[in-house]
């Protein structure tokens, strides 16, 4: 299990993560997302034992993780832009992986590279980068790590060769209970691969949650009525966005569709649906109650 209990870490004078509380249990597959300069590629860099934080703890089944050697042979990382030695191909890039990580597997590299189809024996900064990011999926899983951090990983992938690299993590998570943090941007992605998911905003995790929970915790509901919508249920729903197309009032609320259901039937409504939201939308809204709204992009 990979726990940050009240973590901060600042650059200068620049308070990049605050107070930052997070879990991820074993075989979990963790989707970290938030806005612009939020802090996610930080965060990864603290788990990672790359940064070193000011304050609080960081931990895996118990362990710290900065300068802990034995520790980050369980875990590797692929950063937005994946590393590769200069002039070193494919072959080259295998033989580094395999002594730096004991749980390295030479016939699953192999199989992997026969899968993928790539030239091992050309430099890989020749490679597309889309080309790059296979072979980075090849030599982390070739790797068996027990903890797998991606950063934006489906960036530039053809749809066919993302829907291998999906069915390749699940396999990996299913199989032996791999741990996945993604950070990402694509939210139908993230709501398509993870479990869990950590919102992030300005340095603090506003929201930490199971997929489904969040998910059964926000609807978007659908109202007419032959007058106007009543005060009292205006005041009674706890609504993070609303909006009107004709006669339609729509709204975002938030709490159990049972109770907002009864809430809304009690006031007889003409039109009344209540439809389930998906992650890109929650994430819209919530962001929009803190602050963080769309605003006119006219300009
Ligand atoms: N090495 C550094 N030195 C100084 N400031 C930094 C450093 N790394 C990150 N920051 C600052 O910390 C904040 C968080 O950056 P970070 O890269 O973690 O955000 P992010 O959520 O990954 O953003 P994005 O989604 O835009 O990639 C930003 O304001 C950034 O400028």
């Amino acid at each position: 299990m990979i726990e940050m209990s009240n973590v901060s870490k600042q650059f200068d004078r620049f308070q990049a993560l605050e107070n930052v509380n997070l879990s991820i249990q074993k075989g979990s597959i963790y989707g970290l997302i938030g806005s612009n300069g939020a802090g996610k590629t930080t965060l990864i860099k603290l788990l990672a034992g790359i940064y070193r934080q000011d304050k609080g703890k960081i931990s895996i089944d118990g362990k710290p993780v900065y300068e802990n050697t034995s520790l980050k042979q369980n875990i590797f990382y692929i950063p937005d832009q994946p590393f590769v030695f200069s002039h070193y191909t494919t072959k080259q890039m295998a033989r580094f992986y395999k002594s730096c990580y004991p749980s390295w597997s030479e016939e699953r590299f192999e199989k992997l590279a026969k899968l993928f189809e790539v030239n091992l024996q050309k430099k890989i900064q020749t490679f597309s980068k889309g080309w790059q990011r296979q072979i980075s999926f090849i030599l982390a899983l070739a790797c068996n790590p027990e903890i797998l951090i991606l950063d934006e990983p489906l960036d530039g992938l053809d749809p066919v060769v993302r829907k291998k690299v999906k069915n390749l993590l699940i396999h990996d998570v299913a199989e032996r209970e791999m741990t996945i943090l993604i950070s990402s941007h694509n939210l139908r992605e993230v709501e398509d691969l993870c479990d869990h998911i950590g919102i992030i905003h300005k340095g603090s995790i506003i929201i930490e949650k199971e997929l489904d929970e969040l998910k059964s915790d926000t609807h978007k509901v659908q109202l007419a009525y032959r007058d106007t919508v009543p005060n009292k249920l205006l005041r009674s729903l706890k609504i993070l966005h609303s909006e009107k197309r004709g006669s339609v009032s729509i709204f975002i609320v938030k709490g159990e569709e049972d109770s907002i259901a009864k809430q809304i039937r009690e006031t007889n409504p003409v039109i009344f649906d209540i439809l389930p939201l998906t992650l890109e939308e929650i994430f819209i809204y919530e962001m929009g109650d803190i602050g963080y709204a769309i605003k006119s992009v006219v300009v």
